[in-house]
């Protein structure tokens, strides 16, 4: 569960004050999958940075799953935001030198796991993106669509309780990524949280719940079907 009070967000250079998030409140319970629309510049990557634990924001309290993170350290937030949240990012980030095993293996590595509990999530998670029989490959040797799997499966190798994901099928065809889509929707099915930011209102209308940021207010779509982002 995530929960945003009276949060905003604010950028200041020498002169200038840009109010990236007026203040508002948000939950998002447990299992919910939530899209995230709006043009571009309007607070979206910010909203997700600060939902991830990536940025401080300024005003305002957020509890995730229970725990306040204002008044945590940036260790224990670290600590908190590897064990809590998987991210997923429009152009894969994944490591060209290593294997998928390996890329999949990377945010494992700062956990307190044994190497038998590391492994088995390695191979649960790659079999769960199709990908397991590939797991000696390279990045470099999949298509798009195939290293965005490679990402999803490195994001929930770590069960994480929230997938926040910034444009997942921006890169993408639309055949790659109705795949994609699938897929998110199975893993959220399993009781995984979404957060998905994208331009695309058809992908955008999938989710069960759309938010609309505009000049950095954000505010629920009831209608789901006339979404445009
Ligand atoms: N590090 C920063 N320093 C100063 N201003 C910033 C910084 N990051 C973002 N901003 C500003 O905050 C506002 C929101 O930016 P943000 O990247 O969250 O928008 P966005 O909706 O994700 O845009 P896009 O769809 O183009 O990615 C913009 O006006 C942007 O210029």
């Amino acid at each position: 569960m995530l929960s945003m009070r009276h949060l905003s967000k604010a950028y200041y250079t020498d002169t200038i004050k840009t109010q990236a998030l007026q203040p508002f409140d948000l939950r998002i319970e447990q299992g919910e999958f939530v899209s995230v629309i709006g043009p571009s510049g309007s607070g979206k990557t910010t909203f997700l940075n600060i939902t991830g634990l990536l940025e401080d924001f300024c005003d305002g309290s957020y509890e995730l799953d229970g725990i306040n993170v204002e008044k945590l350290s940036d260790k224990a937030k670290s600590k908190l935001r590897n064990e809590k949240v998987g991210f997923i990012f429009q152009s894969f980030n994944l490591i060209p030198e290593l294997n998928l095993y390996d890329n999949v293996d990377m945010p494992l590595r700062y956990r307190k796991l044994s190497s038998k509990e590391r492994h088995e999530r390695i191979m649960d998670a790659l079999n769960k993106v199709g990908l397991a029989s590939r797991k000696a490959h390279y990045p470099s040797q999949l298509s798009g669509g195939q290293q965005q799997r490679v990402a999803i499966a490195r994001a929930i190798a770590g069960k994480p309780s929230f997938l926040l994901a910034d444009e997942p099928t921006g890169n993408l065809d639309s055949k790659m990524a109705d795949g994609i889509m699938e897929l998110l929707k199975d893993i959220n099915a399993q009781g995984t949280s979404i957060v998905m930011v994208t331009h695309d209102a058809q992908q955008a209308a999938k989710a069960q719940r759309i938010i609309e940021i505009r000049d950095g207010m954000l505010s629920e779509r009831k209608n789901y079907d006339k979404a445009i982002a």
